[in-house]
């Protein structure tokens, strides 16, 4: 499995806000990546001088072997970008829209015809192709965004929060296409967001926050890591399962006659169960959600 993106020491500042300090990170070929963080973190920040949109302080950014800084031409034909917000003509049909931005990478005739057909087809758009893109409705704008940013066919598509301000179902909608795109045509994708369900399909997560790398992983690992667990116990008899665990320095809570003991690992809860077994009414093991392994990461809420 080869890296089509690596970046070391990457650091960008505006003025006094330090907004990327340094960072070291790779993605690899045909994955689906998330840069997750908070408002401010520096996602955008990073996502923009990959794309040589931006220069960067100082590091080094290589896209499919060419370096950022020097084969920036050959860099942009090869990706494919949503960022968040979009320029698309109001006024122009999405066909229009589409066949403007591939006359940008040399498509014409036939060829460009083609080309906006089948992006249009990819993304599920075909009826909507003659219809002014200002006339759509957020979750169709993104889809126009997305196929616009397919016509070049790029190795890699860059989508900078794609679905904020989605409703819950576009979001969903816009969520399966992109998982479509890159299972199918073994694109890279690279996708910043913060909404921590977005990032349960991710092959690989990358967590920033004030323009540091502080955590990553699998969503799986990242999970068991970060995200804590619980076991919850309904006894029996209240006061023997108090004694038991206080005999045993076993912290909990309680509430509602439901005793709570935090664990990190499901297994953990085994060895407190085989305490407390004989006084058991029920019990059930609670896993944290990618939700909890954000605040566990970086103290933070991560919804806007
Ligand atoms: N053009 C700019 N000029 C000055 N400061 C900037 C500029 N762009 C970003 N910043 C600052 O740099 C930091 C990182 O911003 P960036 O937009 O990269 O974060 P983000 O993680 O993408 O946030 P969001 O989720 O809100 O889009 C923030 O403190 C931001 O205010």
């Amino acid at each position: 499995m080869s890296n089509i993106i690596e970046i070391k020491n990457l650091k960008k500042s505006y003025k006094d806000v330090k907004a990327v300090k340094g960072i070291d990170f790779y993605v690899e070929e045909g994955k689906l990546f998330a840069l997750l963080g908070p408002n401010g973190a520096g996602k955008s920040t990073t996502i923009d001088m990959i794309c040589t949109a931006l220069k960067p302080d100082s590091g080094s950014i290589t896209v499919d072997g060419k370096e950022v800084g020097k084969g920036d031409n050959a860099i942009r034909k090869e990706i494919g970008i949503v960022f968040q917000d979009n320029f698309l003509d109001p006024i122009l049909t999405v066909g229009e829209n589409i066949s403007i931005r591939g006359s940008f990478y040399g498509l014409k005739g036939n060829e460009l015809k083609n080309a906006v057909k089948k992006v249009c087809e990819t993304v599920g758009i075909t009826d909507l192709m003659k219809r002014p893109y200002g006339k759509l409705s957020g979750g169709q704008r993104r889809r126009a965004d997305i196929a616009r940013a397919l016509v070049n066919t790029p190795k890699i598509l860059f989508l900078d929060e794609p679905t904020t301000g989605l409703d819950p179902q576009s979001r969903q909608n816009v969520w399966q296409m992109i998982t479509k795109l890159q299972k199918e045509n073994n694109m890279t994708v690279f996708l910043t967001t913060h909404y921590m369900e977005e990032v349960t399909d991710a092959d690989y997560v990358i967590v920033i926050d004030s323009g540091e790398i502080v955590a990553k992983g699998t969503p799986a690992t990242l999970k068991e890591k970060y995200a804590k667990n619980y076991l919850h116990i309904t006894p029996k008899d209240k006061e023997k399962i108090v004694k038991t665990l206080k005999y045993n320095n076993i912290d909990f809570t309680v509430i509602a006659d439901v005793y709570t003991v935090d664990i990190d690992k499901t297994e953990d809860a085994l060895p407190i169960i085989d305490l407390v077994r004989d006084n058991i009414e029920s019990f059930e093991v609670i896993k944290g959600t990618m939700d909890d392994a954000f605040i566990g990461i970086t103290g933070k809420e991560i919804r806007k």
